[in-house]
């Protein structure tokens, strides 16, 4: 095969395998079988092998990067990563409400209201639509660099559906299936288990050497843009829809209400029914959807005044002790 043809095909199976990674890993809808993705993914891999001048970061081979690292790099946020002030029940709400009415001078607030997954908040940049940096929140303004550990995160993409530059915000996670098996296999092994998902995923990014955190089938919810040139967005669902747009994997179960009323009911309905999640989460986001409202809402020293993490009640650790039901 000439070098011609070999980028021509190096180029389209790039593209296919780039979608059928989409579908598989970000809608969770496969197009093809999993013999056909590996032969598309061999045939890719023998090509670059056989002209290495042709293979370029965005491949879907480089997602199990490098060799392991002798430290992470510190990351400063050119956007801090802010955190949340904490709701602790239904008249909390109504008092995040009243707070907001009064901090803006025109129209009725709109809440967004999200999960809050119990995972590791995580800060993506991409330049021209590839992603070049992922990083740790560390303490909001200095992260760690852990980009070999966030490329083997199928859901994430490695390019954008176009060429943007901009900074995303989201949470690493693993899900409950892939911990339980993980347990699972360490139970046979006789080795000390994971006490709960959000500590395997913090410790596998955690890694030095990628394939490790390639190995531990962790996923991510993307929930906010940090910073975006060139394109203008007005409010969160709005920012929300671009991301989804861009190839992100977003979570479906954000809702937008305009009565705080509302906005309790479906905090509350998720409070009884987040165990049939795949994932965990330990709350809930409301937040307000305007950008103008965000903007004359502002910030604390450390959290903005425009969003709130409603805290489900701490679970009954409930055991059961020769059949009866105690709390712990
Ligand atoms: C709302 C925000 C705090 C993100 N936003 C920011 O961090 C942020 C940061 C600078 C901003 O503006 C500034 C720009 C420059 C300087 C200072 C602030 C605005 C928002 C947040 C935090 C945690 C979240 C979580 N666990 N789950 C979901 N679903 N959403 C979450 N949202």
């Amino acid at each position: 095969m000439d070098l011609e043809t070999a980028k021509n095909r190096i180029e389209y199976l790039k593209e296919i395998i780039d979608q059928h990674n989409y579908f598989y890993y970000v809608k969770d809808d496969p197009q093809i079988t999993d013999q056909e993705y590996d032969q598309l993914i061999r045939e890719l891999i023998q090509l670059e092998e056989q002209f290495p001048a042709l293979q370029t970061p965005d491949s879907p081979t480089q997602r199990v990067g490098g060799e392991p690292l002798p430290y992470f790099e510190k990351v400063e946020h050119r956007i801090p990563m802010l955190s949340l002030g904490n709701s602790f029940n239904a008249e909390e709400l109504r008092d995040f409400d009243r707070r907001v009415r009064q901090g803006i001078t025109a129209g009725q607030p709109r809440y967004v209201c999200e999960l809050k997954i119990d995972g590791l908040a995580i800060s993506v940049r991409y330049e021209n639509g590839l992603f070049v940096q992922g990083s740790t929140r560390g303490d909001g303004t200095i992260g760690e660099d852990i980009t070999q550990n966030l490329k083997t995160i199928r859901s994430l993409p490695l390019k954008l559906k176009q060429p943007l530059s901009l900074e995303v915000r989201g949470e690493a996670f693993m899900p409950r299936k892939a911990f339980e098996r993980l347990n699972r296999i360490r139970a046979e092994k006789g080795e000390q288990l994971f006490a709960n998902p959000r500590n395997v995923a913090a410790g596998s990014l955690r890694q030095l050497d990628p394939k490790l955190a390639a190995e531990r089938s962790l996923d991510v919810f993307i929930y906010g843009i940090g910073s975006i040139e060139g394109v203008e967005v007005e409010s969160h669902s709005q920012g929300l829809a671009l991301l989804g747009d861009l190839g992100f994997k977003i979570n479906p179960e954000m809702r937008a209400f305009d009565d705080i009323e509302d906005v309790i009911g479906f905090v509350e309905g998720w409070t009884e029914k987040r165990g049939q999640l795949p994932y965990d989460i330990d709350g809930m986001v409301v937040k307000v959807n305007s950008y103008a409202h965000q903007q004359e809402l502002g910030f604390t020293a450390k959290s903005p005044r425009w969003a709130t993490a409603y805290k489900f009640p701490a679970e009954e650790a409930v055991t059961r002790l020769e059949g009866i039901e105690v709390s712990v």
